[in-house]
């Protein structure tokens, strides 16, 4: 059985998207992800999405990142879905619906609304989510936000310095993080520019994280670090986000498609 797949990326953060709205698919194990996901032996890609027909919105997305685990939630992947297709649509997906329109600046999405709660993050038992008295290493205090799926975020003098690859992944599966979390490290330029890099939950580290540039730019807000309108540059490139006074995030940048093809099911199955 041959599968047709698009490659996409936002900002270089990219993924194996596979359309069964029209022709069904098997179930998919996390083994058939992960090889699909691997860069050496596969298409590769940080997550693989399924698009899938939906009752309520115009498409619901299920998100799998390249540790074969389904998530909740995925900026990134939203714009490129944006992007497929073309007019204003809704997405459904595990952390909420989204909605999606073309824009100036590439594909807007209507992220929803944050949450702080030390038990909607989720964390392991109670502590102020606005500054965690907890540290690793030379990341100290951060902050958590859930933005449909978990972040913690530190605020450090250089984000360029820290040694995100090995502090990411022990922070990641931190028995604090019951979910496990994506780690993003950021740096304040002015009070409208946030430089940031991000170890994502069941990858690693990735060009670019668009729930962490929202999570980010949210925690930056929160603590008064900037305006509730942000440019957060990470290593792919810029995303602008709003936080508006409806309590909604916008995030808005570009999205890419790289290539169509196909696969033999059997060879990942
Ligand atoms: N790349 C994504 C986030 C993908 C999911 C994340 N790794 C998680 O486990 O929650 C984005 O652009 O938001």
């Amino acid at each position: 059985m041959r599968i047709a797949f698009t490659k996409m990326h936002g900002l270089g953060n990219d993924f194996v998207v596979l359309d069964t709205r029209e022709n069904a698919m098997p179930a998919m194990g996390a083994d058939t992800v992960r090889a699909l996901a691997d860069r050496t032996r596969g298409i590769g890609c940080d997550q693989l999405i399924v698009l899938e027909n939906d009752a309520q919105a115009t498409v619901r997305m299920r998100i799998y990142n390249a540790d074969g685990g389904e998530v909740e939630a995925c900026g990134n992947a939203a714009r490129a879905i944006g992007l497929l297709l073309k007019e204003r649509a809704t997405i459904a997906t595990a952390g909420g619906l989204i909605a999606t329109q073309p824009d100036a600046k590439g594909i807007a999405v209507d992220m929803g609304e944050p949450r702080f709660d030390w038990d909607a993050i989720p964390l392991a038992y109670p502590m102020d989510t606005a500054a965690m008295p907890v540290g690793w290493d030379v990341l100290e205090r951060p902050l958590a936000v859930n933005v449909g799926n978990p972040h913690v975020i530190f605020f450090v003098d250089d984000a360029d310095a820290v040694p995100l690859e090995t502090l990411g992944a022990q922070i990641e599966t931190d028995p604090l993080f019951p979910d496990r979390i994506n780690v993003n490290v950021a740096s304040v330029a002015d009070r409208q520019t946030l430089h940031l890099r991000v170890w994502e939950r069941g990858v690693g580290l990735t060009r670019a994280c668009g729930t962490g540039a929202c999570a980010t730019a949210v925690a930056a807000m929160r603590s008064g670090l900037t305006e509730r309108e942000v440019t957060v540059h990470l290593p792919g490139g810029p995303l602008f986000i709003t936080w508006g006074e409806d309590n909604r995030i916008t995030m808005t940048g570009p999205a890419t498609e790289a290539f169509r093809g196909s696969f033999d099911w059997g060879d990942y199955a």
